[in-house]
């Protein structure tokens, strides 16, 4: 199937999220992907921090077509070309890395590169990145992204880290594409998510 790259954005605009799974064992990795997509949510990361986080991206990937399975934690370009061939559709970085850009780049893979500063957003938007992962949003705020838009207006910036459903409207008011948030989907038994999840997206439309 022939996707462009800009689907990611897309989705993720649409959404106002990005769901991020950090679990305890591939298992339950897929356990809380499939809620997520039931839930409605159209971007969902693995993070490579998780035991077996590629099995669990090619079992997402291969059963879900309603939504994008990426994978998170990626910081080289190897990682990035394992996570590609597991069939991981999009890239999240924590941290600015040039090589992880290049690799998705060079697939047509989009990718969320990590920046904690206007510097880094810039150099992370120049080398290609489709969208800005602010991160750890826990160290920044909403009044701080909204002075930084007024230089930046264009960065498309995803804050994430410590992001809850009461801090994520104030992030997209402030000027925030989307949000990331991963502890705040995942808290609890996977069978919980789903109306938890449904209730969170509806509330950011
Ligand atoms: O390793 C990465 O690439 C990360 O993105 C780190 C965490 O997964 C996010 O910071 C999620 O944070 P919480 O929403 O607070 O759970």
């Amino acid at each position: 199937m022939r996707e462009f790259r800009w689907r990611l954005a897309e989705r993720v605009v649409a959404d106002r999220v990005i769901g991020i799974i950090r679990a305890p064992s591939a298992g339950t990795a897929v356990s809380y992907g499939e809620r997520l997509v039931s839930a409605g949510l159209g971007a969902i990361e693995v993070s490579l921090s998780t035991p077996g986080a590629l099995g669990a991206i090619r079992t997402l990937s291969s059963q879900e077509s309603r939504a994008l399975i990426g994978a998170g934690t990626v910081i080289d370009a190897h990682q990035a070309v394992l996570a590609i061939e597991a069939g991981a559709r999009f890239l999240v970085c924590p941290i600015l890395s040039t090589e992880v850009i290049r690799a998705g780049s060079r697939h047509g893979v989009p990718v969320v590169a990590g920046a904690a500063t206007p510097t880094e957003i810039v150099v992370a938007l120049e080398a290609g990145a489709d969208l800005v992962k602010l991160f750890p949003a826990s160290q920044s705020s909403p009044k701080a992204l909204r002075d930084l838009l007024q230089a930046l207006p264009h960065a498309p910036v995803v804050p994430t880290g410590g992001v809850t459903a009461a801090t994520a409207p104030e992030w997209i008011a402030a000027g925030a594409v989307a949000v990331g948030m991963g502890g705040e989907l995942t808290r609890g038994e996977p069978e919980d998510t789903e109306p938890r999840v449904r209730a969170l997206l509806d509330s950011l439309k």
